[in-house]
């Protein structure tokens, strides 16, 4: 290091120093970066805030590119919130930097200089290196003024911020990737989001011409939240193609309160403030509108749910039959949690002849996962997921799509799933893009929602929390399924699931909650209830439970 870089390097910490005071942490508050950045009561975040600008800062350096920055608690309560990094390819930030994320965070006020040079150092950091960082948060109350604490931290490591006010979570990963692809990806702007992915939706259902007001209608429960306002925002460009009324639109109603995807998910019931009507096609978005998931009532008032499951077999049934038709040979891939209904898995290797890959929980490792195919579409069963196309795919299509010498069909079937790359928000889950491609699927297939409901029954499944003293006495591998630790749980675990039919359980601790998820599926909901209460009676006993012992259900 040169002496003016020292020079320069100790002004920046100076400045670091004294604007830290002003964000200081509380002594003694240890937060963890989860499965999904920080998330806590929003009183303890303002110091995190300023300090992931700071770290923001350091990964642009290092990365050479622009970093983003997500403020919001997605589907957790309003007076939570949370921020997470993005990477330049609008992928969550990688494993190492979570680690510094923690350090960052939780050093005390004095070490905070200390700790930053560490990871300067270890990671070779050029201070003079330009920095760039795009700012984004959901609608939460607390979320404009620790959204200034990240541009307080940015600023004060002379990083260049862009703060693009209110948006959604996949919006913002959307306009990173943007910019790091020199707009070949698309426009950094909201309006560039809506025109590519609108002008890719109108096109796709022209390969349905006749579709009727009623097919076009479609309900959407926007969790009192940033999708809501997005959507609204987004109406124009898709040119009366899609038909829809909003609920839960943020004017009255409280965040992700008894609405959105993650209540409906976990209750298996309607939201409140949706008025439905029988068979009406429906979906909710989750607070920060990265995760989707339909449903309809029938005629005989019994609700249906068609989860992230059910979305990756819908488009990955789509995808195959196009890259048939267009005779390319790529390799479809779908990657799923144990969560994942098992009868969506044995209709994707029995029926689609597709390869499923299971992982352990949490979107990175999905997204990692679905990298290793030519089409890999991932989801997870509470509706957070989306499709990547390989660089050489998205060749191999737009050629043939292009292609004047090949036959109809074929240039047909290139050009339809040209859209729907197009119309994919590849950087990570979205629903806005997720519900666009389901319903651009189902008009172009000419499928109703009760058909696609119909490709395969769903196996009665149920989730539950055990309370126990220390979480990580349970230790799981082969994807989360199998338990190692504590000794006797799984030969437990593995009694249990025998004594009924079509049955499967497993435990695993929650990366977001202090608590022991317990999930368990079988032939009828009366036998799924009693697995699921029996596998929580052996957390409970074998694993440390404290508090009131699991009770059965009803
Ligand atoms: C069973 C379940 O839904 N788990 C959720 C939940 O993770 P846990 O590690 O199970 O707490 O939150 C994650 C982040 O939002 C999400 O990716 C994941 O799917
Ligand atoms: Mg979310």
């Amino acid at each position: 290091m040169t002496l003016f870089n020292v020079a320069i390097g100790m002004a920046l910490f100076e400045e670091v120093s004294k604007k830290s005071a002003l964000h200081p942490k509380p002594a003694g508050l240890l937060l963890n970066y989860g499965t999904s950045g920080f998330r806590t009561v929003a009183e303890q975040l303002d110091h995190v805030m300023f300090r992931m600008g700071l770290l923001a800062v350091l990964r642009s350096k290092k990365t050479k590119a622009t970093i983003g920055v997500m403020v919001t608690a997605s589907h957790n309560p309003e007076e939570d919130n949370g921020i997470k990094l993005v990477d330049p390819m609008g992928e969550m930030v990688t494993p190492t930097w979570e680690e510094y994320a923690m350090q960052v965070a939780n050093a005390e006020q004095e070490a905070l200089l200390t700790v930053l040079g560490d990871i300067m150092k270890r990671e070779a950091i050029d201070i003079n290196q330009g920095a760039a960082v795009f700012i984004g948060r959901d609608t939460r109350p607390s979320s404009e003024s620790l959204s200034q604490a990240v541009l307080d931290g940015i600023l004060s490591l002379a990083g260049h911020a862009h703060d693009y006010g209110v948006l959604t979570t996949p919006q913002l990963h959307f306009m990173v990737r943007c910019e790091n692809t020199q707009s070949r990806y698309g426009n950094p702007t909201t309006e560039g989001y809506y025109q590519k992915l609108s002008q890719a939706f109108v096109q796709l259902v022209k390969h349905a011409p006749n579709r009727t007001d009623d097919q076009k209608h479609l309900l959407v429960d926007g969790a009192n939240g940033v999708g809501a306002l997005k959507l609204r925002e987004m109406e124009p460009f898709l040119q009366k193609e899609l038909q829809i009324s909003l609920f839960n639109k943020g004017t009255g109603g409280k965040l992700n309160f008894q609405c959105g995807a993650d209540y409906v998910k976990v209750q298996q019931g309607p939201p409140l403030g949706v008025e439905m009507l029988v068979g009406q096609r429906c979906c909710s978005f989750d607070g920060d509108a990265d995760r989707i998931v339909y449903y309809y009532s029938d005629s005989e008032g019994r609700f249906h749910l068609l989860d992230g499951d059910k979305i990756a077999t819908l488009i990955s049934t789509f995808l195959k039959k196009l890259v048939t038709q267009a005779g390319l040979d790529l390799q479809i891939g779908v990657v799923q949690t144990a969560y994942a209904n098992g009868s969506s898995t044995r209709y994707l290797e029995n029926n689609m002849k597709v390869t499923v890959r299971c992982v352990e929980t949490g979107v990175k490792h999905l997204h990692h996962a679905a990298q290793e195919f030519d089409i890999g579409v991932y989801f997870e069963a509470n509706g957070h997921g989306t499709v990547l196309f390989s660089e050489s795919a998205v060749e191999k299509i737009q050629q043939l799509a292009m292609d004047s010498s090949t036959s109809d069909e074929k240039k047909s079937a290139a050009q339809i799933l040209e859209n729907t790359v197009n119309v994919t928000n590849q950087a990570v889950g979205d629903a806005i893009s997720d519900m666009l491609l389901v319903e651009a699927v189902l008009a172009v297939q000419g499928l109703s929602l009760q058909q696609w409901d119909a490709m395969y029954t769903d196996l009665p499944n149920r989730q539950r929390k055990v309370k126990v003293a220390d979480k990580s006495v349970i230790t799981t591998t082969d994807a989360e399924r199998r338990a190692l630790s504590p000794a006797g749980l799984q030969d437990a675990v593995d009694a249990l699931v025998k004594q009924y039919r079509l049955s499967r359980a497993f435990v695993r601790p929650s990366g977001t909650e202090d608590t022991i998820r317990v999930y368990a599926e079988a032939d009828t909901q009366e036998n799924t209830d009693s697995l699921a209460h029996e596998v929580c009676m052996a957390v409970y006993r074998l694993a440390g439970g404290v508090g009131e012992e699991p009770q059965p259900l009803c």
